[in-house]
């Protein structure tokens, strides 16, 4: 993939920037950014003077906002790829194996989709205006894989299920106390910080990080079967009525009304 349209990628010192750059639709993806975001990582990898990966966004406005809602309520489905394919549960695997650390600058709302990407980030470093959550239950949509699971590790079973469950936005400084970021810093300071964070791995030995991330990963590796059963079943509950209603109202700016549906 020569040029990017949706994301953009910047190979500076040790670090390979990657930036989503859709900040009119709050910098959610569609399938060609996801495209287009597995093709920088790979890039990332295949290139020995990256030692870091930071992702991050464009605007002060948000990280990412998970999937384009817009785009599911128009068409139903997240538009068209090279591959055919809509490859999230690809770079999720992608940001969990690539063997160089990944650092989140989260810049803004990392909402549904985008907070899981955050998630999976190896450490996270957030503005002091960011603000994090899961959307899916809201919007006819879950991630019942890393999203869920690997979530549970990181912030714990209650607050897990609380996030997922209330569809609440947590604040920066909540998020740290929670152990789900890092470090929180002055927005206009974020990506100076994290580039200082690479600058910090960057001197380190890259084949201890390596088998150091892989190390980390084996405990939760078997999340990625359960993520895989979790995008089919998504896939599957994609084309019911029940989930059409979630993004349509989005679309619509009005509230969803599930009452109609049960879970027995
Ligand atoms: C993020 C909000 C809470 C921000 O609210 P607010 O500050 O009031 O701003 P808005 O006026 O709502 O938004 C500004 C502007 O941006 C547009 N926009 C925002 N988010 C999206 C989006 N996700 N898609 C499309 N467009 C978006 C918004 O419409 C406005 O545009 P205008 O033209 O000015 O009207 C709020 O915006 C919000 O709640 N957004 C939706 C968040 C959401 O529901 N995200 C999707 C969650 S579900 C998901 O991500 C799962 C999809 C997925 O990723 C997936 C799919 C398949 C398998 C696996 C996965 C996975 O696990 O990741």
């Amino acid at each position: 993939m020569g040029s990017y349209e949706d994301i953009q990628y910047a190979v500076e010192g040790p670090a390979a920037v990657v930036t989503i750059n859709r900040p009119e639709r709050y910098n959610s993806f569609r399938g060609k950014t996801v495209e287009e975001l597995i093709a920088a990582f790979r890039a990332a990898w295949a290139d020995p003077q990256v030692r870091v990966v930071i992702l991050t966004a464009a605007g002060e406005k948000a990280f990412c906002t998970g999937g384009d809602v817009k785009q599911r309520a128009e068409t139903g489905d997240y538009g068209p790829t090279e591959s055919g394919m809509f490859e999230i549960g690809y770079l999720h695997k992608l940001i969990r194996d690539i063997p160089k650390p990944v650092i989140a600058a989260v810049n803004g709302l990392a909402i549904g989709g985008g907070h899981v990407l955050h998630v999976l980030c190896d450490l996270s470093i957030a503005a002091e205006t960011a603000k994090f959550g899961q959307a899916g239950p809201r919007v006819g949509s879950f991630d019942a894989g890393f999203g869920s699971a690997f979530l549970a590790r990181i912030v714990g079973e209650k607050r897990a299920r609380e996030i997922w469950f209330l569809c609440r936005q947590y604040d920066a400084a909540t998020a740290e106390r929670w152990g789900l970021v890092n470090a929180v810093v002055p927005g206009d300071q974020l990506l100076a910080e994290a580039k200082r964070w690479a600058e910090e791995i960057a001197v380190l030995s890259p084949t201890a990080i390596k088998f150091l991330k892989q190390s980390f990963n084996a405990d939760t590796d078997h999340q990625a079967g359960l993520s895989n059963m979790a995008m089919s079943a998504l896939s599957v509950f994609g084309e019911t009525e029940e989930a059409h209603e979630g993004a349509a109202a989005f679309a619509e700016k009005r509230k969803p009304d599930f009452s109609q549906y049960a879970a027995l």
